[in-house]
């Protein structure tokens, strides 16, 4: 499973690779591995065809358990230093992303990888707590159809079948949808989605499992608990740094310069997966929503090759760059 990834200092758009085993049904058909680890190398083997990445975890590649440390923790880092970064996991239906971002209510969620950013930064606030004031707040949407929803909307109460397999969340008629709208300043806002304050990483935690509760999922010929949308957790740590006083040349201390305001947010993304429609067995409602979903995905490694074009960033202003750092 592709991840990408972007660090401000070398590179735009880092690409890490999780490899999945293969799992219980692939097993009783008698699948077999097709992709091979390049020995020693961040490099993968398909047939007669290799490819290289940044990372490659699982199989013979780097231990799943040292994604985190090597891919997210420097952005949770970063995060302390005003810095905006993404993950998103993106790759074939049923390839592993939800499991390895812990995006699902089971499975993966002890040990994905949004669990694991929460402890870095619980831990991290712990130890920086006498220097500075915290102020943590998460927000969890879908897209679902080119339609935004809410996952943290205290009007969901919880998931129903709504025929052909399908779940949805139930929600009270009349609350308008959300709306992403962009801000004079270039800052893009979803005006209507929760915003739930946190202190506590249980409070966080239990956001997540809100809001993966609430997503649309659907049964696929490809993977039996398919994720129909693209989910985001937004993480947004503001934080009031105390600095040292400053004093005037007579010894008077300046009120003002005593404090350091930052925020930054961290949007960790678990796309929903490509499909073709015949591998998937998609029909009616299910292939609308695979066409969306390949929609989406297009338009998305449109804005990735284009970060990751040095001669198309230089254009942005450089403002909205200064402070930025996307994975
Ligand atoms: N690294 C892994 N180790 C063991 N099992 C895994 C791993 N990754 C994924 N799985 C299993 O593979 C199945 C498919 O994984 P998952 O639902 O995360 O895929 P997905 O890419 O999110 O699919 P979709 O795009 O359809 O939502 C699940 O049963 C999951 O438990």
């Amino acid at each position: 499973m592709p991840m990408a990834e972007h660090h401000g200092e070398d590179c735009c758009v880092k690409v890490a690779v999780h490899i999945r085993p293969l799992i219980g049904d692939e097993r009783l058909q008698g699948c077999k591995d097709c992709v091979a680890v390049v020995p020693g190398k961040p490099q993968v083997q398909i047939g007669t065809h290799s490819f290289t990445f940044d990372h490659v975890y699982g199989s013979t590649g780097s231990p799943s358990s040292s994604m985190f440390q090597a891919c997210v923790s420097p952005l949770v880092d970063g995060l302390f230093q005003g810095y905006n970064a993404t993950v998103l996991a993106y790759g074939q239906t049923g390839s592993g992303k939800t499991y390895t971002m812990g995006t699902g209510c089971k499975d993966g969620s002890q040990t994905g990888l949004i669990p694991q950013v929460m402890d870095a930064l619980f831990n991290k606030i712990d130890s920086l707590k006498h220097q500075a004031e915290f102020q943590l707040r998460v927000s969890f949407i879908e897209i679902l159809k080119e339609e935004v929803h809410d996952l943290l909307d205290p009007a969901s109460v919880g998931k129903v079948e709504v025929g052909s397999g399908h779940t949805g969340k139930i929600t009270v008629p009349g609350k308008p949808p959300v709306q992403i709208r962009e801000g004079s300043n270039g800052v893009i806002t979803l005006a209507g989605s929760t915003e739930v304050d946190v202190s506590t990483q249980k409070e966080m935690a239990a956001c997540l499992e809100q809001g993966s509760f609430s997503r649309a999922t659907g049964s696929t010929n490809m993977n039996n608990q398919s994720s129909r949308s693209h989910a985001i957790f937004t993480i947004t740590l503001e934080q009031m740094r105390k600095l040292d006083t400053v004093f005037t040349a007579d010894g008077v201390p300046i009120e003002d310069m005593t404090e350091d305001y930052l925020c930054a947010k961290l949007h960790l993304v678990d796309l929903a997966g490509s499909e073709r429609a015949k591998r998937t067995g998609s029909d009616g409602l299910r292939f609308k929503e695979g066409v969306h979903i390949n929609k989406g995905l297009l338009a998305l490694g449109n804005v990735i090759s284009a970060l990751g074009d040095e001669k198309k960033t230089e254009r942005r202003c450089p403002c909205s760059l200064s402070r930025q750092q996307t994975y």
